[in-house]
């Protein structure tokens, strides 16, 4: 496997509009997607666009506020109030050899693979295999590289 750019860093928020709002005043970001809703993964989400090197795109900070009863960021929301960082997400070419490195090295993998929000498969790696850190892969969508 050969690891291919950050997508995002996921931060947990408990407030999506406070969020924004602080992103846009106090960090100064323009390019902020519209919240949106996904049920399935048990969070909403809106995106903030880093700029990257020309003809790239940048890193994007990825918000999550806790969607539904069982949403599995509720935990991490309840032990920390104010938000904090949650994930790191960085893309391969190949989900499926991506799977199979990672389960041939013994690394505990939470669930099915399934469609993330920019509409490509994606994994998540238990953080205590991963040097502390939820680890999400993501195969990078088309057209970019
Ligand atoms: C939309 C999509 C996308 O980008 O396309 C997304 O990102 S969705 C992003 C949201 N979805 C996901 O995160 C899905 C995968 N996540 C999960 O399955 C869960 O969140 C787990 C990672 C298993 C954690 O669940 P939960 O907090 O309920 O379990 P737990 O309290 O037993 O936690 C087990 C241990 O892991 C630690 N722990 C929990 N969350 C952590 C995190 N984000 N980073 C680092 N450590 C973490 C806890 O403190 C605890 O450590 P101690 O035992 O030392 O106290
Ligand atoms: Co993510």
């Amino acid at each position: 496997m050969k690891l291919g750019r950050l997508n995002h860093v996921g931060v947990a928020v408990p407030s999506m509009h406070d969020a924004i709002a602080y992103y846009r005043e106090v960090m100064g970001a323009s390019l902020i997607t519209a919240p949106f809703d996904m049920p399935e993964q048990g969070v909403k989400v809106a995106f903030v666009n880093t700029p990257g090197e020309a003809g790239t795109a940048g890193t994007q900070i990825e918000l999550i506020e806790p969607l539904g009863e069982t949403s599995p960021i509720a935990g991490f929301i309840a032990k920390n109030p104010a938000g904090g960082q949650h994930h790191l997400c960085y893309e391969v070419a190949d989900i499926e050899a991506a799977r199979a490195w990672f389960t041939a090295q013994g690394k505990r993998i939470l669930g099915p693979t399934r469609i993330g929000a920019h509409g490509t498969p994606i994994f998540f790696l238990h953080p205590k295999d991963m040097l502390g850190q939820l680890t999400e892969i993501m195969e990078t969508p088309r057209g970019d590289h």
